[in-house]
């Protein structure tokens, strides 16, 4: 996956920086206080995501062009199609990972909680509070299990220790990884299995409690029974939060998602075709594209 290599970038050079500001005892202490506070009798629901005509350019180059989509709190959706038809580019560009690709330019509209994303002045750390971003490859921090949660939390301003380790057992719990570490807090998280690994993943992404959890290919270096188990989570973890998930498998699009999006490639971008709930989607296709990527017989 081409975003992956950014992916290591953008997770590396943040924890370089944290734990300089960290062993010189300073933390960023802003970003708590400005989330999003929509306080309105019909403000939307919170992770409320609608996308409009999205387009994500590398140069001149449109990896994905007039892309929509909508998810809400409560739902599991999956964007699924062949390789490069834009999939991760349209979930990076949800937390704007897309602004540390050099040369990648977004246009269109993102609105998390009836609030435009990329309009100018938007506060990217409360952003990357909000949503939560787990990739393909397994990628903690080359620390310990419990700083690889406490890092993100001191890096957002969570000054109070007792209750940072309240949120690392919270989250670590909710990614059904607590009864597994609770006695090893202090190895390694590199000692971990790839299952475990992503799931600490999911936990460091929970920790800041976001609305809204993007996975890109969260099981795809995984064997079937660690897949297995991201699975029940992301069915646990969608009672509280939006889930966006990009996923190969159309058997596990199937089993878990709520509503699936079909990307395609046409004319040499990528493109959203058709989006509908699951069932629809995988018996009763509008689409030429969707029947036949869906049936297996394109893709
Ligand atoms: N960092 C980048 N620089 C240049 N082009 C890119 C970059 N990332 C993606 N692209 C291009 O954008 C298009 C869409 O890529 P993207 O990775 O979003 O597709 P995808 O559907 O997620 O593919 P895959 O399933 O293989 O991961 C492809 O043509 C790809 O080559």
């Amino acid at each position: 996956m081409t975003l992956q290599t950014f992916v290591n970038q953008t997770v590396t050079q943040p924890v370089q920086r944290a734990l300089a500001r960290m062993q010189s005892g300073r933390t960023t202490s802003s970003v708590m206080a400005s989330r999003f506070t929509g306080n309105t009798a019909d403000a939307p629901m919170p992770g409320q995501v609608k996308i409009e005509n999205l387009s994500v350019y590398y140069q001149h180059h449109a990896g994905i062009r007039n892309a929509w989509l909508a998810a809400n709190p409560g739902e599991v959706v999956a964007l699924v199609g062949p390789s490069g038809c834009g999939k991760s580019s349209l979930l990076a560009s949800v937390n704007r990972m897309t602004d540390h690709i050099p040369g990648c330019r977004v246009e269109g509209h993102i609105e998390i909680n009836g609030e435009n994303i990329l309009a100018g002045g938007y506060s990217l750390d409360a952003l990357r509070q909000s949503v939560g971003m787990v990739f393909q490859q397994p990628n903690p921090f080359p620390l310990s299990i419990a700083e690889n949660l406490d890092f993100p939390l001191q890096d957002h301003g969570v000054r109070r220790g007792s209750e940072r380790q309240a949120r690392i057992q919270f989250a670590l719990e909710q990614a059904g990884l607590w009864s597994e570490v609770s006695h090893r807090l202090n190895a390694r998280a590199l000692s971990l299995s790839g299952g475990q690994q992503q799931r600490l993943c999911i936990a460091r992404a929970l920790v800041l409690q976001p609305q809204v959890l993007l996975l890109d290919e969260p099981c795809s270096a995984l064997d079937p029974i660690s897949t297995e188990r991201i699975e029940q989570l992301i069915l646990e973890l969608k009672n509280n939060m939006t889930i966006i998930m990009v996923t190969h498998n159309l058997a596990q699009a199937r089993r878990i998602a709520d509503r699936v999006v079909v990307c395609w490639t046409q004319e040499g971008a990528g493109c959203v075709v058709e989006s509908g709930p699951t069932e629809q989607i995988f018996t009763r296709p509008e689409h030429p594209v969707t029947q036949a990527y869906c049936q297996g017989r394109a893709g």
